[in-house]
């Protein structure tokens, strides 16, 4: 730790003596507290980040897209347009590779949930299931039913590790979590949790804020702060001593996600990708998701908050969105490209600059809630690395099957607890009425089947992760019978059906 007098001076020299201005009364805890934090930053690059993040902002509304085309069709594969016997070969490929221990998964879990509004991990947030399970245990129910596919067709008993990049706002109570919880049927060692880097908030003038008179506002450095993290906590060693070498990269609010997604894996290890991202067709020109795209010849993504309106509102001949591969944060990465990014290419990362409203104590000493954006947060994206990649390649997958975030409160129009819960369940309707079963009220009459995405269906029925991953396996369970809701099919309901 560093002393009184080594911060002080690091402090002016980074025209940012306010910091202590409240010193004086602080407690002997919270001086120590204070010093410890401030010890742990990168003190010399202090003046540089305020610096950056000062000019960046005032660079920011100029919004110029650059030379944009949409992706060609030569980077996509789609699981629509694919004939059944090329979805076989890419499944059998990725049950192959995960059961022969080379897959893992990568969770991104760091981000603060404000839009939700809740005070935890957004991975514990219950959207009201009947089963009442949080995402953080569909995501593991997952996990441990696609490696007991992949063990069932290989004769094998392979692990998919479980890599969760949380922040100082979510490690701790995740970590709790998960024990309080057994880590869900898992096996502790396989999931491996780790922290990104915090960098502080700077005012418009190029001021460190504080949180408190002896705290600075600090906030994760954005999803893409996962390379520098991977290098910080050694994961990439860990993979390598497992023997993954490919790696699927989701974030933590949507509840469709499918985890190691064989299909997935399998069209980018046959297509011999170093780097891929699923994508669905944009429902609406101003869907908050990012679009896979070619900047001045090179693929990446644009971001929702970066694209110009036009841009984003262009279409085609038939009247299509000309910019419609939207990204839903599902990307594979080989191991051997992520080491390459970490070594070559991670501090190139550009710095996307955020304008937010972030608390904070005055030169008074008074605590604010600001009204209006106030300080400025730069976030490295994940996406970023895509042009550094050798064979890029876009997977189109269904929305309905596989893309419904959490990302706000319920009363919003979009993305909520409640739209998130229905395409669930959902699902899980299409999925009993796809293997034969019909469903019956009260009364023993018939309940018309309805399947459409903005209504709830008319029956409840949630199947458990642990008997069906993606609709499989339910024909020789639910073939020809008549079920009342709620139907809740787990694995003791599932033992005790006669099989058919
Ligand atoms: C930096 C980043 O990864 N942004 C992603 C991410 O957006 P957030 O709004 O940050 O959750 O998830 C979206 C899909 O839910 C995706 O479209 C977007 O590009």
């Amino acid at each position: 730790m560093l002393s009184l007098e080594e911060v002080t001076s690091f402090l002016d020299r980074a025209g940012q003596s306010h910091v202590l201005q409240f010193w004086s009364e602080l407690s002997e805890d919270e001086r120590n507290d204070f010093l410890v934090e401030l010890s742990g930053l990168d003190l010399n690059a202090l003046k540089q980040h305020c610096e950056e993040a000062v000019s960046a902002a005032a660079s920011q509304p100029e919004r110029v897209d650059p030379d944009i085309q949409p992706v060609t069709e030569e980077f996509v594969g789609s699981l629509l347009k694919s004939d059944q016997a090329t979805l076989v070969q890419w499944e059998n490929e990725g049950l192959l590779q995960i059961s022969e221990n080379r897959v893992g998964v990568l969770l991104l879990a760091g981000g603060q949930g404000t839009r939700l509004g809740v005070p935890y991990p957004k991975g514990m947030f219950d959207v009201g299931l009947p089963s009442g399970k949080t995402l953080y245990q569909i995501q593991s129910e997952r996990i441990r039913k696609i490696q007991n596919l992949a063990d069932l067709k290989h004769e094998t008993k392979c692990t998919v590790p479980w890599y969760i990049m949380t922040s100082e706002f979510t490690l701790s109570p995740t970590e709790s979590f998960f024990k309080e919880n057994d880590f869900f049927g898992l096996d502790p060692s396989n999931v491996v949790m780790f922290e990104q880097r915090m960098i502080p908030a700077v005012t418009f003038d190029g001021k460190v804020l504080l949180q408190a008179k002896g705290k600075i506002a600090m906030a994760p450095d954005g999803n893409g702060g996962l390379y520098q993290a991977l290098v910080d906590n050694k994961v990439l060693e860990d993979m390598e001593r497992r023997g993954v070498e490919y790696l699927h990269v989701y974030c933590v609010d949507n509840i469709l996600v499918k985890l190691a997604d064989p299909h997935f894996i399998g069209f980018c290890v046959s297509r011999g990708a170093d780097c891929g991202a699923k994508v669905v067709p944009k429902a609406s020109p101003s869907e908050p998701v990012g679009v896979v795209c070619r900047v001045d010849g090179v693929v990446q993504v644009v971001e929702y908050s970066e694209i110009r309106p036009e841009t984003a509102e262009r279409r085609g001949a038939g009247g299509e969105l000309v910019f419609s591969a939207g990204n839903i944060c599902n990307h594979f990465f080989t191991r051997a490209f992520l080491q390459e990014v970490a070594q070559e290419h991670q501090g190139k990362l550009k710095q996307h600059v955020a304008l937010k409203k972030v608390p904070f104590v005055d030169e008074c000493g008074n605590h604010v809630k600001p009204s209006k954006p106030n300080g400025i947060k730069m976030e490295k994206f994940v996406f970023d690395v895509f042009p550094f990649a050798r064979n890029f390649v876009a997977f189109e997958v269904v929305r309905a099957e596989e893309f419904s975030p959490l990302k706000n409160a319920d009363g919003a129009s979009t993305d909520t607890p409640t739209t998130a819960r229905r395409s669930l369940l959902g699902q899980h309707y299409r999925w009993a009425l796809a293997a034969g079963a019909s469903f019956s009220d009260d009364h023993g009459k018939t309940v018309p089947t309805r399947v459409t995405a903005e209504e709830d269906p008319p029956v409840l029925c949630e199947i458990s992760p642990l008997v069906s991953y993606f609709g499989e396996g339910l024909e020789r369970l639910l073939r020809g019978s008549t079920l009342t809701s709620p139907f809740i099919l787990d694995e003791k309901r599932a033992k005790d059906l006669p099989t058919l």
